[in-house]
């Protein structure tokens, strides 16, 4: 008999940030997620991280029933039943925000990991292993590095970290201004020193285009082999989109989310017709961020790259994505926001269940490095993260730091993510507008 699980322990935690800049603003020095920790009956632990709201934390109350007292073995069954009753809840909308304000999806996700994580140890397998139709794909997961424009935090009197002891270039980099290509070059090779990416993201949404294409060139000159994207959340208008995006194509591997909903036109109208005019290769996480989604995507040709992020695809979710794309020649790749290492852990493992080629993935773990609730965060190196070979998700929660991260939340009084608070340290009365750059205004 496998056994029961005796206790759901939900966490809302808080860690420290940047001021990263996109579409929604500027980070707050603060970021809010969602532990959840499963105890069974043999005194094993599993746990699951997810972002954090209202919505979420009730979400999780909601289906602690179903989760309490079942087996480690019934992974389905409960996902399924929790699925059911938060169903009640009603039609829920990912919105125009650069992250997903849906809850669902989330608690389910958060319910999953620390299940599969359970389970894995009761089956003496780690999760990838488990996940998918063929379990592990491989022991190493590229992913890439990922920069942003970094506001500077001395406009503001908010309490963003500092790097008083730098051990490399790039603690010295992380929390200061970054706004110009010379600067956003810098970072990338001081995250290369330290993590060795090969490919590069940069997060756009926030200077007028082409001088986002500008920050482009330098990275390209900086590392002329990378394979480079620039995404601004559908910030752009289809014309846009093609004029800022045409004269650098060169340098792009693929565009992320270039346009989006623009009038009458939906997001993966604009981005078929980009596709078309540019010839470029698509990636999004805003416009195939459920199955109907991704079945429309593929039907008007919009999409190369679904970014199919498990905290809301759900971990077999986004290997089903991966599997799809495999077969249907796309790619598969995941979208990350801020994250604690146990999200480090789950991405890891879903990357690796997923077959066939895909695109390195996200994670905002280079500006979190150096904080952690495990006991041994995933390292990056040579850009890559090892997937683990011991039982389950291969990491040992830190009941100290776990709690200290709580402690963090509850002194914050926020319980959700608001990128417009520290914007409008920048730009007074600073409002959220989808179709224009933040620093646009
Ligand atoms: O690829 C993306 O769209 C993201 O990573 C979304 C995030 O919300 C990003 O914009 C951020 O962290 O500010
Ligand atoms: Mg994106």
């Amino acid at each position: 008999m496998f056994p029961k699980i005796t206790r759901m322990n939900i966490v809302p935690v808080a860690g420290e940030d940047g001021f990263l800049l996109n579409l929604s603003g500027g980070h707050a020095p603060w970021f809010i997620r969602c532990v959840l920790v499963l105890e069974d009956e043999s005194g094993n632990r599993g746990v699951g991280e997810i972002p954090s709201s209202e919505g979420i934390l009730k979400g999780l109350e909601q289906c602690r029933s179903l989760v309490e007292g079942a087996r480690v073995n019934e992974v389905k069954k409960v996902l399924s039943q929790s699925r059911a009753v938060l169903s009640r809840n009603g039609p829920e909308e990912r919105g125009r925000q650069t992250f997903d304000l849906r809850v669902a999806v989330h608690v389910i996700t958060a319910i999953e990991s620390a299940l599969f994580d359970l389970f894995g140890q009761a089956m003496g397998m780690p999760v990838a292993d488990l996940l998918g139709q063929f379990g592990r794909q491989r022991d190493e997961v590229e992913a890439l590095g990922y920069l942003f424009l970094l506001g500077d935090p001395d406009k503001t009197d908010l309490p963003y970290p500092k790097t008083t002891n730098p051990v490399d270039a790039w603690d010295e980099v992380r929390y200061r201004e970054a706004m110009t290509p010379d600067a956003v070059a810098n970072l990338a090779r001081a995250a290369y020193e330290r993590y060795g990416f090969k490919d590069f993201k940069l997060k756009g949404g926030v200077l007028p285009g082409e001088k986002e294409a500008d920050c482009i060139r330098a990275l390209h000159e900086a590392f002329p082999e990378a394979r480079l994207t620039l995404d601004p959340n559908g910030a752009w208008t289809l014309d846009e989109a093609v004029r800022v995006l045409e004269p650098i194509k060169h340098l792009l591997s693929y565009a992320e989310d270039p346009c989006g909903q623009q009038g009458s036109y939906s997001g993966r109208e604009t981005m078929a017709e980009f596709k078309k005019r540019t010839g470029l290769p698509t990636a999004t996480n805003m416009i195939a961020t459920d199955y109907k989604q991704l079945k429309l995507a593929v039907e008007l040709n919009a999409v190369d790259i679904p970014l199919a992020d498990c905290h809301f695809w759900t971990m077999q979710g986004a290997v089903a994505v991966g599997e799809l794309c495999n077969e249907w020649g796309m790619t598969w790749g995941s979208h990350s926001n801020n994250h604690f290492d146990i999200s480090l852990a789950m991405m890891t493992h879903v990357a690796a269940a997923c077959p066939g080629e895909i695109t390195a993935i996200d994670t905002h773990w280079i500006w979190q490095d150096g904080q952690r609730i495990t006991r041994e965060p995933f390292q990056i190196r040579d850009g890559k993260l090892k997937v683990p070979t011991t039982p389950g998700l291969g990491i040992e929660l830190d009941d100290e730091k776990l709690m200290e991260a709580h402690q963090k939340y509850r002194s914050l009084d926020v319980t959700q993510r608001n990128d417009a608070m520290a914007m409008q340290y920048l730009i007074k009365g600073w409002e959220f507008d989808p179709k224009r750059p933040a620093l646009v205004r």
